[in-house]
């Protein structure tokens, strides 16, 4: 009988807190594959996440996130980046309850900074500053709530975050990547 084993790592936390980039970079580190719901989100809708909210609502966005975050963790064994706002959905919580998620800490300026340099956001899209606080403020403790471990990200680069992740999970730091001696072997 096989039992499905869930992702080695789950990433959550606010928008711009580095879930995608450092998800990427820890899959990379563990030699493992990466997915990241909100692509899972793109692909089935087949437009923009922007789109969707414009189209179709955000309700319907979450609907689609909720189902997304279910197939991922059923079916993927790496490592699994979330939407910042997945875990507002209270089954999606029941479900990430003893998986590996780690909540990606960020400060307002800093994620500010991030988001302002990347994709667009919708929620995001008008004051982002006042609205990202607001956001932070209704989430903090239910990222909180689904962490097995917590992760602050503000003064650190992307792989010293994903670093730090492997960790807080016990993780090896190392890929399956050859060792390169030291010394050259000077015995021929
Ligand atoms: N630790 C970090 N230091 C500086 N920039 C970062 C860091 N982590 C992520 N970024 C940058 O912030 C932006 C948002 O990152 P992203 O991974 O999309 O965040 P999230 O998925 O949490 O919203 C990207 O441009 C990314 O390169
Ligand atoms: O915080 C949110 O509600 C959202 C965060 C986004 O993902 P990131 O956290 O990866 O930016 C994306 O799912 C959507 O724009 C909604
Ligand atoms: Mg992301």
């Amino acid at each position: 009988m096989t039992v499905p084993q869930g992702p080695v790592a789950v990433l959550v936390g606010p928008p711009g807190a580095g879930k995608s980039t450092i998800g990427a970079l820890l899959a990379e580190r563990l030699g493992t594959g990466y997915r990241d719901t909100d692509a899972d989100i793109e692909r089935t809708a087949g437009k923009p996440i922007p789109e969707i909210f414009i189209d179709e609502g955000e309700p319907h966005f979450r609907a689609l996130e909720r189902q997304a975050v279910r197939t991922a963790v059923a079916e993927h064994s790496g490592v699994l980046a979330l939407g910042g706002g997945a875990i507002m959905d209270p089954d999606t919580r029941a479900l990430l309850k003893g998986l590996p998620v780690v909540f990606l800490d960020v400060e307002l300026a800093d994620a500010v900074r991030r988001v302002g340099l990347d994709k667009p956001r919708p929620l995001l899209a008008v004051n982002p500053r006042q609205r990202w606080r607001e956001l932070m403020e209704a989430r903090r403790p239910l990222y909180h709530e689904v962490a097995r471990a917590v992760v602050a990200t503000g003064d650190r680069t992307p792989v010293q975050v994903a670093e730090a992740v492997l960790e807080a999970l016990g993780l090896p730091r190392t890929t399956g990547t050859i060792a390169v001696p030291d010394t050259p072997d000077t015995t021929q």
